[in-house]
């Protein structure tokens, strides 16, 4: 068994993530405030390393009022979470997935996020194995996960099959840039037939740009 997997994005028209220099302001207002309703819903909110390290993200429902905040979850193999990173604030419970191979300074950093709290799942050698983490994830009690990026882990979920709803908003920017992240980057798939099939399901004008809403086809 695995959570119900909602990714959604705020990409420019070309695509991107983020400009070449990391600048990802993409979403307008209303589209923030559209996915913290999402947020409120959600058992919780799952990351890669890479944008905990360039967004410093708090990963809580702070756009509306809420009486609640979902598990914030970072896929992390080898642990390079910065002890002062918001994610590992009180404001919510964290989960870091991280990989099963140990050296001393992973177990030193394992005692002190502990000691804090935070939840350590180890599964997987040198990528967190993202088909176990959802097994965990789920026997944890956590049945709905908003996936929001960046690129690499959007590509590892793919590929995985574990996506189950796709919400884009796309905003009418451009930012270029062959280096600057996409919604999905990775090795790509090598055939159209290996692609994800969606089915569009919805869209609407919101702000400035426009939301898309789509169920991922299982093959
Ligand atoms: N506009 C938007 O909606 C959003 C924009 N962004 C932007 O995206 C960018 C960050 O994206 P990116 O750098 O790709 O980082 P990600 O957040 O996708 O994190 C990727 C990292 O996750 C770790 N990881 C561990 N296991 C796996 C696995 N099985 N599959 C995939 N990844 C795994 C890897 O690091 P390790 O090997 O160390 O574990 C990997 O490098 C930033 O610029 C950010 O601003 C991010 C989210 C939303
Ligand atoms: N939906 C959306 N639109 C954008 O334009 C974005 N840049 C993002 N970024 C994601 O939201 C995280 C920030 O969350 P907090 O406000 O700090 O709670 C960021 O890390 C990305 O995952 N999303």
């Amino acid at each position: 068994m695995k959570p119900y997997v909602i990714s959604n994005v705020g990409i420019t028209l070309d695509g991107k993530l983020a400009t070449v220099n990391n600048d990802s302001r993409i979403s307008c207002e209303e589209d923030l405030i559209r996915v913290h309703k999402i947020r409120a819903k959600v058992d919780g909110i799952m990351v890669g390393i890479g944008t905990v390290l360039k967004d410093d993200p708090r990963l809580t429902v702070h756009k509306i009022k809420s009486d609640r905040n979902p598990v914030r979850i970072v896929v992390d193999s080898k642990l390079r979470v910065p002890l002062n990173a918001r994610v590992l604030n009180s404001d919510a419970k964290t989960i870091i997935a991280t990989t099963e191979d140990l050296d001393e300074e992973k177990q030193k950093k394992i005692k002190i996020l502990k000691e804090r709290g935070i939840d350590i799942v180890m599964c997987g050698e040198e990528k967190v194995d993202l088909r176990k983490l959802m097994n965990v994830l789920y026997k944890k009690g956590i049945k709905t996960i908003l996936l929001e990026g960046g690129g690499t882990l959007n590509w590892g979920m793919f590929k995985e099959g574990l996506v189950d709803e796709v919400s884009v908003y796309i905003a009418p920017k451009i930012f270029g840039g062959k280096n600057a992240p996409t919604y999905v980057d990775g090795e790509g798939f090598k055939s159209e037939e290996e692609s994800v099939k969606l089915e569009l399901k919805n869209f609407y004008r919101l702000g400035e740009g426009i939301v898309l809403e789509f169920k991922v086809i299982k093959p």
